[in-house]
């Protein structure tokens, strides 16, 4: 893929408690994502970290949404950005920041397709609205707030509601999802291929049905990848670890597989907290799964 690239990174913490995963765009960068994208032969610009604000103290845990108004007002300023790098009729490759950068990047980016897909890989789905929230964390929330389910100060991003239908999506790799979120995956029907199913049929096939699931429907897919959807052995950095995870191998030929089909038009990197990593190796890992996307080849 000799792309045009364009690297947004967003120091976004406030959709969680950890410390420490606003780092995690400048871990990737120092792991060398723009050297290593060149080098495949893309042509990538990095318009550098959008600010976050602050959580306005206290106050601002409305109904089990830690840190609500700010994480809303970034979510606009995320879309608006996202949104620009497409109509420059750039790759969007986004760098978190915890995963509720998704409300916002989805946002930006849905609205140049009619059918956006997404494939999600991550331990969890991310689908609790305020009701089944067990954290009130929302990073924990963000495919939901994309189907329109949840505080309308989230669904409503970017002045338009769904971003994405449930048919048009798919999980990869959950282990660790909430009654509520079972609830709602089993209702909506959304496609799910947990650690079960990998470990039954194996990536080849999972992502190969993926593939052809979104295939005709969609006219782009956007790529989420939280990377605790990876082991801890392997990708100890992030907040929210799981084990009995995905191992490197398997998401790197993941990897190769969705470069393959040529369909992804957008892809976030997130959830890597340097402060919770071994010498960066998380990122590291999130830099040669992205090397993959691209298209490096191991021979
Ligand atoms: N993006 C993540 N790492 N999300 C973890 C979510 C954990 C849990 N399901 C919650 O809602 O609090
Ligand atoms: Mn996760
Ligand atoms: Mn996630």
């Amino acid at each position: 893929m000799e792309k045009n690239i364009t690297i947004m990174g967003i120091p976004m913490d406030l959709g969680q408690r950890h410390k420490g995963v606003d780092l995690g765009p400048d871990a990737i960068r120092y792991a060398g994502v723009k050297e290593r994208l060149e080098m495949l032969g893309c042509k990538v610009t990095d318009i550098k970290n959008i600010p976050i604000g602050r959580a306005e103290q206290l106050q601002d845990d409305e109904a089990n949404l830690r840190n609500l108004k700010a994480v809303a007002k970034a979510s606009e300023e995320i879309a608006r950005q996202a949104d620009q790098i497409v109509k420059s009729r750039s790759f969007p490759l986004i760098l978190g920041g915890d995963h509720s950068i998704a409300i916002g990047s989805i946002a930006g980016i849905s609205k140049h397709y009619k059918n956006l897909g997404a494939i999600w890989f991550d331990a969890h789905a991310d689908m609790n609205i305020p009701e089944t929230s067990p954290s009130g964390n929302i990073h924990g929330m963000p495919l939901a707030a994309s189907l329109g389910l949840g505080h309308s100060a989230l669904t409503g991003i970017y002045g338009y509601a769904p971003k994405i239908k449930p048919e048009h999506i798919v999980l990869i790799g959950q282990r660790d999802l909430d009654e509520g979120e079972k609830d709602l995956i089993r209702k909506l029907g959304i496609k799910t291929y947990t650690m079960h199913e990998i470990d039954r049929f194996g990536m080849e096939k999972v992502m190969c049905e993926s593939i052809a699931y979104l295939k005709d429907k969609t006219d782009g897919i956007h790529l989420s990848l939280d990377l605790d959807a990876l082991d801890p052995q392997e990708a100890p950095g992030v907040g929210t670890p799981v084990y009995g995870g995905l191992s490197f191998r398997e998401s790197r030929f993941a990897m190769e597989l969705l470069h393959e089909a040529d369909t992804v038009v957008s892809a976030e990197f997130v959830e890597t907290n340097p402060i919770l990593d071994h010498r960066n190796k998380t990122a590291r890992k999130a830099v040669q799964l992205m090397e993959s996307l691209f298209g490096k080849k191991l021979l």
